[in-house]
C-alpha cells in the first residue's frame, strides 16, 4: 500500500501545473486557484498535524489531496474543451454569416448559373468514349489515320485566308488542328467520275456546306464531328469517304470470304439503317456499273430481319456494314464477322446514340476493333455536352458545324397553333387541306398514333402508321407504301422521325408537341429537305409545358419565323432577371437553363427503357 501511495505521489508531482490564460470574453469565468497553490495550502495544513501524527490520518489526508487534484485536472480539461467548442461554433457562425452576405450580393441569375455549372460538372465526369480494352490499357492515339488522299494541288496552294473566306460564305464553323481545306466541287474531290455522273442524275450537282468541308476532312483520315441542318446531305458526307476507303482496300488486296468489313455505319433505328444501306447500295452499284471498279459488298445488320437472307453477302468479302447497335453486337459476339480489318466507324444521329441509352453499346462495339480507327459523329442536333464528351474521345478531331447545332432548317415554314385537346382531331382534317400529300403527322404517344390513323381512315384518308410496337413487317410496309406514294399520310411516333428521308414531304403536322426541342427540330426536318421548302404546323395547348413553349419561341425567333401572340406573351424568367440566354448545354434548347432541362430528367428513364429494348436490335 505504501509503495502504491508513493507512486501516486510521484505521479501527482510529475504532473505539470496547469497554465491558465484569462479569457476576458468568457462571461462564465470563475476565479481559479491553480493546483500548485492549492496543493501548497493542503500540504501546509497536513504538516500542522506534526511528524508524529497518526499515519492513518496522514494517509487519508493525502488521498483527499490527490482526489482534489484529479477533480481539478478534470475541471480544467472540461473548461479547455468548452473553450475550443465555442471557438469552432463562433467560426462556423461567422463563415455562415459571411456566406449569407455574399449570397445576398449574388443575383438570382448568378446563383442559377452556379447551380448549372455544378450540374454540368457532374455530368461531365462520364467515362471517355473508347473501348474497355483501350481504357484499361490506357491506349490513346495521338495521330490521325494516314490516307493516300490529297486535295488537288491548286487547292493546296490556296491560302488559309482563302479557305476561311469559303467557310464564311457557306456559314461553316470549324474547330481543330490542321483542318483540311473546303472543296466546292465534287470534281475536285478526286471522286471517280462514275459517281459524280450518277450524283448528277439525282440532282446532286454541287456539294452542300457539310459535304464541301466534311468530305475532304473525312478523306484526309480525320476524326470528325459533323453538325448540319436536317436534310442537308450528311449521309453522303460520311458514306462517300467509307466507299472510297473500301475501294482502296479492295484495290490493294481483294477481300475474300470471312474478311472485312472495312468500315461500319451505326444508326439509332432500323428504318434509318435501312435507308442508309439503300443509299450505299445505289452508290456502290453506280460505281461498279462503269466497269472500272469492283463491286463492293454491303451488309444490313439490324434487328427484326433474318440475316440468313444476306448469306450471299456474308459468303463473300464484306466491305461495309450498316447496322443498329443491338444486332451488330450480337453478330460480333457470335463471331459471324469481326473488326480485324475495320478502320472506319461512323455514327449517324450520334447525339442520340451517345446520349440516349446506346453509350455502353457503342463502347462494346468499339472493343471489337483491334487497331486504330477513324471515328466520325454526325447529327443535326448536338448539344454542347455531347460535343465536349465526343471531342475528348476522338483523335485530333475536327468539328464541322453548319449553323447552330440544334437550329431549325430555314427552309421550313413553321406555324404554331393553339388547339384545344378535344378539337385536335377535327382540326387535323382541316390542316390536311393546307397542302397536297405526302404529309407526316407526328404524335409522341403510340396509342394516339393508332387513334389518329383510325380516325383518318374513317374519314377516307389513305394513312399508314408507324411506331415502336408495330411488327417489323408493319413498319416496313408503312415506310414502303408511303415512300412509293401509295399512301398520302404517315402517322408516326416521334422516334420514327430521326434521319428518315422521304421524297418531297409537303407538310409535317406535329399533333403533340414533344417535350424536347431537339425532337421538334428533327420532326419538322422531314420537310424542307435538299433545298426544297416545306410547312410544319404544330399544335400546342394548356398541356404543353411552358418551358417547351419558351424553347419553341426562341427557335422561331432564331429562324426568323412568325411568333404567335400566345407565345410572345410568355416571359423568360431569365430575361426578367437580366440573365444570359445561352442555350442549354444538355439539349440545346434556348428557352431554359440546364437545371430545368426536360431531357436531363428523362435521360435516366429512357436509358433504362433502351436497355430493356437492347435485344430488340437497337430499334426504337
Ligand atoms: N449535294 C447535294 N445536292 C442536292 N441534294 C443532295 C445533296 N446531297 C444530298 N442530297 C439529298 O438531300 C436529301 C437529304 O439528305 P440526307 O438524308 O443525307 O440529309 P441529312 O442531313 O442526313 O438529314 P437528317 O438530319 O434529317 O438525317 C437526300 O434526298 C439526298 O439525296
Amino acid at each position: 500500500m505504501d509503495s502504491e501511495l508513493a507512486s501516486k505521489r510521484r505521479r501527482v508531482q510529475r504532473s505539470p501545473s496547469p497554465t491558465f490564460k484569462y479569457d476576458d470574453e468568457d462571461d462564465s469565468y470563475e476565479p481559479y486557484v491553480p493546483v500548485a497553490q492549492r496543493r501548497a495550502a493542503k500540504l501546509a495544513k497536513l504538516s500542522s498535524f506534526g511528524v508524529n501524527s497518526d499515519r492513518q490520518k496522514a494517509k487519508k489526508q493525502l488521498e483527499e489531496l490527490l482526489e482534489l487534484e484529479d477533480a481539478e485536472r478534470e475541471e480544467e480539461k472540461r473548461r479547455e474543451r468548452a473553450r475550443k467548442e465555442r471557438t469552432l461554433l463562433v467560426e462556423a457562425q461567422e463563415v455562415h454569416s459571411r456566406r449569407a452576405v455574399e449570397d445576398a450580393k449574388k443575383t438570382e441569375v448568378e446563383k442559377a448559373e452556379e447551380a448549372d455549372a455544378e450540374i454540368l460538372a457532374a455530368i461531365a465526369s462520364r467515362r471517355k468514349l473508347a473501348s474497355d480494352m483501350e481504357l484499361a490499357k490506357g491506349i490513346s492515339y495521338l495521330e490521325s489515320l494516314k490516307t493516300t488522299w490529297n486535295p488537288p494541288k491548286y487547292i493546296l496552294d490556296q491560302t488559309e485566308e482563302h479557305h476561311r473566306q469559303i467557310r464564311e460564305k457557306y456559314h461553316i464553323i470549324v474547330d481543330g488542328e490542321d483542318i483540311p481545306p473546303p472543296i466546292e466541287h465534287f470534281a475536285d474531290m478526286k471522286i471517280p467520275h462514275e459517281l459524280v455522273d450518277f450524283f448528277k442524275t439525282k440532282r446532286i450537282v454541287t456539294p452542300t456546306p457539310i459535304q464541301l468541308q466534311g468530305i475532304p476532312t473525312a478523306f484526309a483520315g480525320r476524326d470528325m464531328i459533323g453538325i448540319a441542318f436536317t436534310g442537308s446531305g450528311k449521309t453522303l458526307a460520311f458514306c462517300l469517304p467509307l466507299i472510297m476507303l473500301a475501294l482502296e482496300e479492295e484495290g490493294k488486296l481483294p477481300l475474300i470470304r470471312g474478311e472485312g468489313p472495312v468500315g461500319v455505319v451505326l444508326c439509332p433505328s432500323r428504318e434509318l439503317a435501312t435507308q442508309t444501306y439503300e443509299n450505299v447500295l445505289v452508290w456502290t452499284d453506280a460505281l461498279a456499273k462503269g466497269g472500272r471498279y469492283p463491286q463492293l459488298n454491303t451488309l444490313l445488320c439490324i434487328g427484326g430481319i433474318s440475316m440468313g437472307e444476306q448469306s450471299h453477302v456474308m459468303n463473300k468479302g464484306m466491305h461495309i456494314v450498316v447496322a443498329t447497335p443491338g444486332r451488330l453486337i450480337d453478330m460480333l459476339e457470335k463471331g459471324r464477322f469481326n473488326f480485324k480489318s475495320c478502320k472506319y466507324l461512323c455514327m449517324d444521329e450520334a447525339d442520340r446514340m451517345i446520349d440516349l441509352g446506346f453509350e455502353e453499346d457503342v463502347r462494346n462495339i468499339m472493343s471489337f476493333f483491334t487497331r486504330q480507327r477513324q471515328t466520325l459523329l454526325f447529327s443535326a442536333t448536338m448539344p454542347r455536352k455531347i460535343q465536349d464528351f465526343a471531342q475528348q474521345s476522338l483523335v485530333r478531331p475536327v468539328l464541322v458545324n453548319v449553323g447552330r447545332a440544334g437550329a431549325a432548317n430555314l427552309d421550313v415554314l413553321q406555324v404554331v397553333e393553339y388547339v384545344k385537346q378535344e378539337a385536335k382531331m377535327v382540326y387535323l382534317l382541316e390542316c390536311l387541306q393546307k397542302t397536297a400529300p405526302p404529309v407526316i403527322v407526328f404524335s409522341e404517344n403510340k396509342n394516339e398514333v393508332d387513334d389518329i390513323q383510325e380516325y383518318l381512315l374513317l374519314k377516307g384518308v389513305e394513312a399508314v402508321a408507324i411506331h415502336g410496337s408495330k411488327t417489323q413487317e408493319e413498319r416496313q410496309y408503312a415506310i414502303k407504301s408511303f415512300k412509293s406514294g401509295a399512301k398520302d399520310v404517315m402517322v408516326a411516333s416521334g422516334v420514327a422521325s430521326k434521319g428518315l428521308d422521304f421524297n418531297d414531304i409537303q407538310h409535317v403536322i406535329i399533333f403533340s408537341m414533344p417535350k424536347e426541342i431537339e425532337d421538334y427540330v428533327h420532326q419538322i426536318g422531314r420537310t424542307g429537305r435538299s433545298g426544297k421548302t416545306g410547312i410544319a404546323t404544330t399544335f400546342v395547348n394548356m398541356s404543353t409545358p411552358e418551358q417547351t413553349l419558351l424553347d419553341l419561341k426562341y427557335l422561331l425567333m432564331e429562324a426568323g419565323q412568325k411568333v404567335p401572340p400566345f407565345l410572345q406573351s410568355i416571359d423568360d424568367p431569365r430575361a426578367v432577371q437580366g440573365g444570359s440566354l445561352k442555350g442549354c448545354p444538355v439539349c440545346g434548347g434556348l428557352g431554359h437553363a440546364i437545371s430545368n432541362c426536360p431531357k436531363l430528367e428523362d435521360t435516366q428513364r429512357r436509358q433504362m427503357a433502351s436497355h430493356r429494348a437492347a435485344d430488340d436490335g437497337g430499334g426504337y
